[in-house]
């Protein structure tokens, strides 16, 4: 039987996952979702098809399964409040960053199954990347369920250490904004040239996507496939030059580290509110 899918707090992310799964097969009679804004539940229920209730206790206590899609800061109040409706054969899922097992853990107020992921928006296009953890409570079939759930959006994998959560933010979770952020250098950079954006992001993206592929689907060392298109003399090599000297090794490093402690900042904060 399919299970129930219920999504507390549906905007970018539960979005992104759910029409990812729709595209893949999943019955959208077996989704919830849930908002406080009635436009919102308006426009996902005729978009998607999707059920979609203001009340999160009512989709808690219609699902199997309670994706929990809310920001990181409300998510205790949220999950506080329908804390009395949980039951104990649910699985919970959340996907926000930064808020760690067991705090959720102790605002469900009961021994459940709870999935702590961190997956990205390219999901909705079937191409995500999601790590995973999950508590003592998760049976192997569970954590089955879960793979699949998040095969059927793209790649996903599970890490053992809950500290790997924070740098799976700064690799995957954070990492779509870093890679748009250097299209839009580069589109602006084109246009400065005097080429049309249209033109500019079809070349640049379509570049992005391609060398992505070929990383994935080549088994060659990175360095190696850099190598191949850095003539010697040529204009590759004035570019990488360029790219060094203002240090790019360090300038990822700082990015991502920056992502790094905010996830562990906010996990600190979030746990610090347990009585
Ligand atoms: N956007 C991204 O790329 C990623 C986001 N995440 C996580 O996903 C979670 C959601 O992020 P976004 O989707 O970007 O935020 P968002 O703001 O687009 O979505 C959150 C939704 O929750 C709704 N909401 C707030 N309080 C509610 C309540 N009491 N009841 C029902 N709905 C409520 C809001 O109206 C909003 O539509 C966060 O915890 C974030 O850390 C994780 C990975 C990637
Ligand atoms: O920026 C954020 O906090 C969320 C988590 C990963 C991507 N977006």
């Amino acid at each position: 039987m399919t299970p129930n899918i219920a999504f507390i707090g549906v905007g970018n992310m539960a979005r992104s996952i759910f029409s990812g799964m729709l595209a893949s097969g999943y019955p959208a009679e077996n989704m919830i979702g849930t908002s406080r804004t009635p436009e919102k539940r308006d426009y996902y229920q005729q978009q998607y098809g999707i059920a979609m209730l203001a009340d999160n206790d009512s989709a808690v206590t219609q699902a199997d399964v309670v994706v929990l899609c809310v920001k990181p800061a409300q998510m205790q109040e949220v999950i506080e409040a329908f804390s009395a409706s949980v039951r104990e054969d649910q699985l919970f899922i959340s996907v926000a960053a930064g808020v760690e097992l067991d705090a959720m853990a102790h605002w469900l107020g009961k021994p459940v199954a709870l999935v702590r992921s961190m997956p990205n928006t390219p999901s909705q296009l079937g191409v995500g990347m999601t790590g995973l953890i999950a508590n003592q409570y998760t049976s192997d079939e569970q954590k089955t369920w879960v793979s699949e759930l998040f095969s059927s959006i793209g790649h996903s994998v599970w890490v053992d250490n809950e500290e790997h959560m924070h740098t799976v933010t700064s690799l995957s979770g954070s990492a779509p904004a870093y890679f748009f952020r250097f299209l839009e250098s580069m589109i602006k950079h084109a246009q400065q040239q005097g080429m049309d954006e249209k033109t500019s992001r079809e070349l640049a993206s379509r570049t992005m996507l391609g060398a992505a592929r070929m990383v994935i689907e080549l088994d060659e060392p990175i360095a190696q496939l850099r190598k191949n298109i850095t003539s010697p003399k040529g204009t590759t090599e004035q570019a990488l030059l360029s790219l060094e000297a203002s240090d790019i090794d360090k300038m990822v490093a700082d990015a991502m580290t920056a992502c790094i402690n905010r996830s562990k900042e906010m996990a600190q904060s979030f746990s610090a509110k347990k009585p």
